[in-house]
């Protein structure tokens, strides 16, 4: 644990690799009024302002700051069962398409029927977005513990599909309406201010989940897979928890059952289960591994060294679908930290076990020209 004042520590041990600007924002971050305690996970990074990678308990108030403009954002796992008994990735790759695109279905629908009343930001429902958003067809690596991975319905031979997106325009909507009033100040909970955000803070979470399922059937449906579902971890969100208001930036809640916490494109996965009663780490996970280059160094050091293309294969043999070289340049895996030293400092903190470990086989990010 690294202990960073009276009300903030982080999950890390002294020699995991934690950025200094990092540290400084949750100081920064702790000293705001109202906070309980603030937790930084082993993948804390800096965010704008405020660390990502955190879990902050706060008093009456309510921060929009802390939680971002991605609201609802999180990881859902799903299990694909593909047609045939033997998996061409890169034949899969090629066929893959339109996730960026606007869905042809009734979006609407999709949204009242997953409980988000007055729909809207409805062009942008079942597309992933960009940054590190992400869909990802995954094999298992390894069953560390069959009996408890089983009831998921993942088995050695399983194909899963992770999906990483959010609310799209619509969180960061509600953050910006929140800023142009109140600049970075907080909420009083008890406000009219603070219960109308939370009202369209909730509606956020439950438009990203609905939206991360939409990519999935689009996915699935596009390669001619079924679908089943095994887990969905928001973890850009603010929510109740012991008198107070726990916003979790880049954080996994711990009392929700499995968590899938991914590296990079080109690292594995690893499916956690909490353990313990979370209080050493906030009631949280770790979301990723967590930036260590900024997009902007990680453009300059990855153009040094390889031509886009050559992104395009991971150490893994992982396919990645990713039109944009930027992107291609600021997503590789080298830009994050490592994913196993994230994990180990998890489970040496008594926060969860590994139940399993995924490779990834076909990354999809964006393609151009998408419904060609
Ligand atoms: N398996 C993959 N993992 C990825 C990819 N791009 C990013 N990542 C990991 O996800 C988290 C997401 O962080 P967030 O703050 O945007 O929610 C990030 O820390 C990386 O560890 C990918 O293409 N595949
Ligand atoms: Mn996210």
């Amino acid at each position: 644990m690294i202990r960073i004042d009276e009300r903030a520590h982080i999950v890390a041990s002294p020699s995991s690799w934690i950025e200094g600007e990092a540290e400084r924002q949750l100081r920064t971050t702790s000293g705001l009024a109202g906070v309980r305690w603030a937790v930084g996970m082993p993948d804390l990074h800096p965010g704008k302002g405020h660390p990502i990678g955190a879990a902050i308990l706060v008093d009456g108030i309510v921060y929009p700051h802390l939680v971002g403009s991605d609201i609802g954002c999180g990881m859902a796992l799903f299990r694909l069962e593909l047609p045939g008994s033997k998996l061409n990735a890169e034949r899969l790759a090629k066929r893959l398409r339109g996730l960026e695109g606007t869905w042809e279905g009734d979006a609407e629908a999709w949204l009242r029927d997953r409980g988000v009343v007055d729909p809207s930001f409805v062009d942008a429902l079942g597309t992933i977005g960009g940054g590190n958003h992400f869909a990802e067809l995954q094999a298992v690596h390894e069953l560390a513990e069959p009996s408890a991975v089983h009831p998921l319905g993942i088995e050695k031979k399983s194909l899963v599909l992770l999906v990483h997106s959010g609310s799209r325009g619509l969180g960061e909507s509600i953050l910006r309406a929140h800023v142009a009033i109140y600049g970075a100040k907080g909420l009083e909970v008890d406000s009219t201010a603070g219960r109308d955000y939370l009202r369209a803070h909730d509606r956020a979470v439950m438009w990203g989940r609905a939206n991360r399922a939409l990519i999935a059937h689009r996915f699935a449906e596009s390669v001619g897979a079924d679908l089943h579902p095994v887990l969905d971890v928001c973890h850009n969100a603010v929510t109740p928890h012991d008198g107070g208001w726990l916003h979790r930036k880049g954080a996994a809640p711990h009392d929700q059952g499995p968590v899938a916490i991914p590296g990079s494109r080109g690292t594995l996965t690893y499916l956690v289960e909490p353990t313990g009663d979370g209080v050493s780490s906030g009631h949280s996970l770790a979301h990723g591994a967590g930036r260590k280059w900024t997009r902007s160094d990680a453009r300059a050091r990855m153009r040094d060294r390889f031509r886009a293309g050559e992104l395009l294969r991971t150490d893994l043999g992982g396919f990645v679908v990713c039109d944009d070289k930027d992107l291609l340049f600021e997503e590789a895996p080298d830009a994050y930290k490592r994913i196993d030293r994230v994990v180990a400092d998890l489970v040496d903190a008594g926060a969860c076990r590994v139940l399993a470990t995924l490779r990834p086989v076909v990354t999809y990010k964006i393609r151009k020209n998408g419904r060609e």
